[in-house]
């Protein structure tokens, strides 16, 4: 077994179009936001597994003995990837202590975590290590913090258990896997968004994963390389939401009225396809203001149909309001409930406005920022190359 210490981080996504509809095998737009989620990952001799989670203030340290008892005649599958091993999952609610289906967020995080580490160390040695995470993401508000930890949990294990190499050479700031590597990082991944979300689409590990703008389809993740510059306002409402609740939410309403909601998930079908097709219209033609009414005109229906699907919120209703307004069009971004929302700006778009929309924004209690997109995805760090305040944060543990 090869053990090492890693610092990883991943960064958060912003949904531009098919969230809620890519659970139901439609196309989604995402891309990478320049918020990251940290994590380091200490290897010890204390004989104890010890998460630091400040930003959902969860610390937990277990003895190695504890643990080996837990998983005391489990033979773990490490090449399954696709399902939940749910007798593994049995075990851990037992111990974490969660028996109904509704998981608090420090539940869900440590027994992903504990999902991850017995899935990859289970057949050989359980190492003893410390782990913390720092995210800059807010927490369960629609940009994929889950996704990020998923992701920076599932490459730092991967790593520290050998199954893959940690690509940091030492004159390297930063370093990303191959492709081979990235596809089992987003496949481990993925595993944790299923115990966090119930029944993610994957969409926003693969982000997490690869970064930049994708095109996802049940599954199959295109990167779009060919991409104008977008400008985006991110608004963040403050009010609380899960994306499990969500999801579970809209699967209930297609069921009871599948006649109605399908054609609802097909026109979202429809207004993914339509935004990658002016999206790269504006890299081979000279953008002009129709490309941009189109933009537009896509994010008004769409968010129609969230809240049709039953994901809106008032905040998010206070949100599209105030910024058109100062004619600037708004969504929902993620899965909605609250979170947050996107407004797109257009090249044009004079700074005082911006200026001033956020100053409503914030008068309504929300957090707003003028964000840039497209960050690489999952990446390996040497502690110089940590943002020195996170860094601290890391170290404190
Ligand atoms: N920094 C973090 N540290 C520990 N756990 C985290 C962290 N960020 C997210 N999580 C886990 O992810 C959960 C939030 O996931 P959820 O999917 O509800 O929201 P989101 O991922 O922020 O939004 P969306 O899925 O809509 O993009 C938290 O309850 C927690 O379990
Ligand atoms: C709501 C949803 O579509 C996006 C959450 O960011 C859920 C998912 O795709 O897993
Ligand atoms: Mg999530």
């Amino acid at each position: 077994m090869q053990v090492e210490d890693v610092f990883v981080s991943a960064p958060g996504k912003a949904i531009l179009h098919g969230e809620h509809a890519v659970v139901h095998g439609k196309v989604a737009l995402a891309v990478s936001l320049n918020l990251r989620t940290y994590l380091r990952l200490q290897v010890t001799t204390t004989g104890k597994v010890c998460i630091n989670l400040p930003n959902i203030d969860t610390f937990h340290c277990w003895d190695l003995s504890e643990l080996r008892r837990l998983i005391h005649n489990f033979h773990g599958k490490r090449d399954e990837v696709q399902r939940l091993d749910a007798e593994l999952v049995r075990r851990l609610r037992e111990f974490v202590g969660v028996n109904n289906g509704n998981l608090d967020t420090c539940s869900m995080a440590t027994l992903s975590f504990l999902y991850l580490y017995f899935s990859l160390f289970g057949s050989s040695e359980l190492p003893s290590l410390t782990l913390t995470v720092w995210s800059e993401l807010p927490t369960g508000a629609g940009l994929g913090s889950s996704a990020a930890y998923s992701v920076c949990l599932a490459a730092a294990l991967l790593c520290a258990s050998g199954a893959i190499p940690a690509p940091l050479k030492e004159w390297d700031h930063t370093a990303r896997w191959c492709q081979e590597d990235l596809e089992l990082i987003n496949s481990w991944a993925f595993q944790g968004e299923m115990i966090i979300h119930g029944n993610p689409s994957g969409v926003d590990n693969a982000v997490g994963t690869w970064g930049g703008m994708l095109r996802f389809l049940a599954g199959k993740i295109i990167p779009l390389s060919r991409v104008p510059l977008l400008r985006i306002l991110l608004t963040n409402t403050k009010v609380p939401r899960s994306t499990k609740v969500l999801v579970a939410r809209v699967k209930d309403k297609i069921n009871k009225f599948p006649s109605i909601m399908t054609p609802v998930l097909d026109s979202v079908d429809a207004i993914s396809c339509t935004c990658e097709k002016v999206l790269s219209e504006m890299t081979c033609e000279p953008i002009t203001g129709e490309h941009y009414n189109i933009l537009e005109e896509l994010i008004d229906i769409n968010q129609h149909h969230l809240n049709v699907m039953g994901v809106g919120h008032p905040a998010l209703d206070i949100l599209c309001r105030v910024t058109l307004a100062k004619g600037l069009h708004s969504k929902l971004t993620g899965a909605g409930g609250g979170g947050c929302g996107i407004t797109l700006l257009r090249p044009e778009t004079d700074s005082l406005v911006v200026q001033s929309t956020v100053q409503d924004l914030r008068d309504c209690g929300f957090d707003c920022w003028e964000t840039s997109i497209g960050g690489p995805g999952v990446q390996q760090h040497s502690p110089l190359s940590v943002k020195e305040d996170i860094l601290e944060i890391l170290n404190r543990y």
